[in-house]
């Protein structure tokens, strides 16, 4: 019976029109370029096609996914379809989380992985089919596999490789990798009708909790999809909607809210996925890790914010800056398109349409604007020059030279740009360069902090730890050490183990979901130190210190005469420390510190600062100067 239904919902699918044509084009083509609308079936269906075809081998179908909620999802319901247990004939391998076997034909894994595989072995022997799923994004990794596979096919005429995009780029991921065949997959499976914003909205949050009460009160059953830029807006706008929640009429429909941003842990993810008890409506909060790929059931309505948080660098000051900014054509169609997948959807955009004639058609490609390091580290270890690789969008080449003398700084390269045994350390673990060195510092002999530094780097690895913008207690302030913000962190922790309660976190201005997640991440981070045989006890502040400053001592600056501002040693940049670091109003303010990273907003801010070593960032500066 259920397989009577899956079988005609799957031929109800636009693709399955395809299929014969699809598979043609496989077997005669080693590239083919696959475009298709959101909803028509390229994720679910492009790799069980080949699995029931002739074209199927003893080897795997790799299917990517930018990102790990994606891959799940995904995989969870292709293993559905095939009446078969995750991790048996369908499986996934995301960071941290593996759920493959043996047995296993279709393995879904996020980009990310894939590069890591390749790590271990360049020709991915083990895979016949390589799906690249929503090309479109570009993520930094994306493009990344883009430019290994395009070398990947010179050296291996047995693989097969579909590109799967939902964008009319078509024409340049061909030629990207010479292939002429380019199949275009029309109509969606259910229509999505778009109303937009009469007038421009001056405050996207307001006008989202305005817009999900609007469509609870006036719109029948089904759930919202609600597309916002981060977890702070997500607490934000969740405990405003728990607040009116008390308000609503007596007869009206009730509704829960659930969340998911990627620093979310997984299975608090999942429950977005969960149905709503019966006469309540699910209302779910997420960030554009939700705008690809989700079939989320029960989803009829998509509230898009039009907005998301981009990261960009300046590879000129070394400095990186979070920006709210609007998103792109191709972003919208996709968010829109999460509606629309059971049944007939509506997309309420918080943004006009003329707003919307004036977004870009595509985001630009993350990897032309991000900070390269970790791109860097890994195309030398899997043998390519950064500055002969065929990427489908270049970085200009200060992105690559300023990413090589970071890389030098830390000793993860040597004089000649060779990869060191110290690169090769760093490129194992899953934290970026500068982290990964401060990681491997700890492991020092005459350091001996790793116990510590596991739980700061961890703790960087997370947003929000603390409630700044409450008025109740905030855990930085009450745990606040003289050093700086790292070694407050650490203090936090500590603290937080012995109670880990929700009313001590909630009394302590401490958010419960981020120390936890940062728990998790330093188990993880532990498990890959592991082989080092860390002496895990304490270490003096000063060791700590010092640990920390070789892996910023990129990220360091000196007080200004006057006092009230600091400039960066390198590029004598000014920067003020950001109003939720300890040393905001500190009396004595240290000499010289340390920083984890840099806002722009109206000024140059750093946060997680710490006082520095000097000692240590003058000879790490002085080497660099020598190379
Ligand atoms: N978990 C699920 N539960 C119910 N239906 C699903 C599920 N996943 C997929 N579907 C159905 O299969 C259709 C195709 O989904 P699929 O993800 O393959 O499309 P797609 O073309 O890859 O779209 P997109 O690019 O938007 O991800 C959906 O529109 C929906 O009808």
């Amino acid at each position: 019976m259920v397989k009577g239904i899956i079988k005609k919902q799957r031929k109800s699918l636009p693709i399955y029109k395809y299929k014969h044509k699809i598979l043609e084009t496989i077997n005669k083509s080693q590239v083919t370029i696959l475009i298709g609308e959101t909803g028509s079936g390229k994720t679910t269906q492009v790799a069980q096609y080949i699995l029931e075809s002739s074209l199927n081998s003893d080897k795997l179908i790799g299917i990517t996914q930018p990102r790990r909620i994606a891959a799940i999802s995904v995989a969870k319901r292709v293993a559905y379809e095939r009446q078969s247990e995750i991790g048996s004939l369908i499986g996934y391998s995301v960071r941290f989380e593996n759920k493959t076997s043996e047995n296993t034909k279709i393995k879904f894994l996020t980009d990310g992985m894939l590069i890591r595989e390749s790590l271990i072995d360049p020709i991915l022997r083990n895979y016949s089919f390589l799906i690249i799923d929503e090309a479109h994004e570009r993520t930094t990794n994306t493009d990344i596999i883009l430019g290994l596979i395009r070398e990947l096919i010179t050296q291996r005429n047995d693989i097969k490789v579909i590109i799967m995009s939902a964008t009319i780029e078509a024409q340049r991921f061909a030629e990207f990798f010479s292939s002429r065949e380019i199949i275009e997959v029309h109509g969606r499976t259910f229509p999505v009708k778009i109303l937009n914003a009469a007038v421009p909205e001056p405050d996207h949050i307001d006008a989202t909790v305005i817009g999900i009460v609007q469509v609870h009160l006036d719109y029948p059953a089904g759930d919202i999809l609600v597309f916002l830029t981060g977890q702070e807006e997500i607490e934000d706008v969740q405990a405003i909607l728990l607040r009116k929640r008390k308000l609503l009429p007596t007869n009206s429909m009730d509704f829960t809210v659930c969340a998911m941003y990627a620093a979310l842990p997984s299975h608090l993810q999942m429950k977005a996925f969960e149905s709503a008890p019966e006469n309540t409506r699910k209302i779910i909060l997420a960030t554009n890790i939700a705008e690809t790929s989700l079939t989320i059931p029960g989803v009829k309505y998509v509230i898009d914010s039009g907005v998301v948080k981009e990261r960009n660098y300046d590879p000129r000051t070394g400095m990186e800056s979070l920006k709210i900014v609007k998103i792109s054509k191709a972003a919208a169609k996709q968010r829109a398109g999460r509606a629309g997948r059971e049944s007939e959807g509506i997309c309420f955009r918080l943004f006009t349409s003329e707003d919307f004639n004036g977004f870009e058609d595509y985001s630009k490609p993350e990897i032309t604007r991000s900070n390269l390091g970790n791109v860097v580290l890994q195309l030398k270890i899997i043998g390519h020059d950064p500055r002969l690789f065929k990427f489908m969008d270049r970085p200009d080449d200060i992105y690559i030279e300023k990413a090589t003398q970071e890389l030098r700084g830390l000793g993860a390269l040597d004089g000649e740009e060779k990869i060191t045994l110290l690169g090769r350390k760093m490129a194992e673990l899953p934290v970026p360069p500068v982290l990964a060195r401060i990681l491997l510092a700890s492991l020092e002999p005459q350091l001996q902090c790793t116990k510590d530094i596991l739980t700061i780097i961890a703790l960087l690895s997370v947003e929000n730890l603390c409630y700044f913008n409450r008025k109740e207690a905030n855990a930085m302030q009450i745990f606040k050490c003289s050093e700086g913000d790292h070694l407050t962190f650490l203090k936090i922790y500590q603290e937080w183990r012995k109670n880990k309660t929700k009313s001590w976190c909630k009394t302590h201005g401490l958010n419960r979901i981020s120390i936890k997640r940062a728990s998790m991440i330093r188990k993880q981070l532990r498990q890959y130190l592991k082989k080092y045989n860390p002496a895990l006890v304490h270490a003096p502040n000063e060791n700590i210190l010092k640990c920390l400053a070789k892996g910023y001592y990129m990220n360091s600056a000196f007080l200004s005469a006057d006092g009230t501002h600091y400039r960066t040693i390198k590029d004598r940049e000014i920067i003020h420390i950001h109003p939720t670091s300890v040393l905001f109003q500190t009396r004595k303010k240290p000499q010289c510190i340390i920083f984890s990273e840099v806002i722009i907003t109206t000024k140059k801010y750093v946060r997680g600062v710490s006082e520095a070593d000097y000692g240590i960032i003058q000879s790490f500066l002085g080497t660099l100067k020598t190379k």
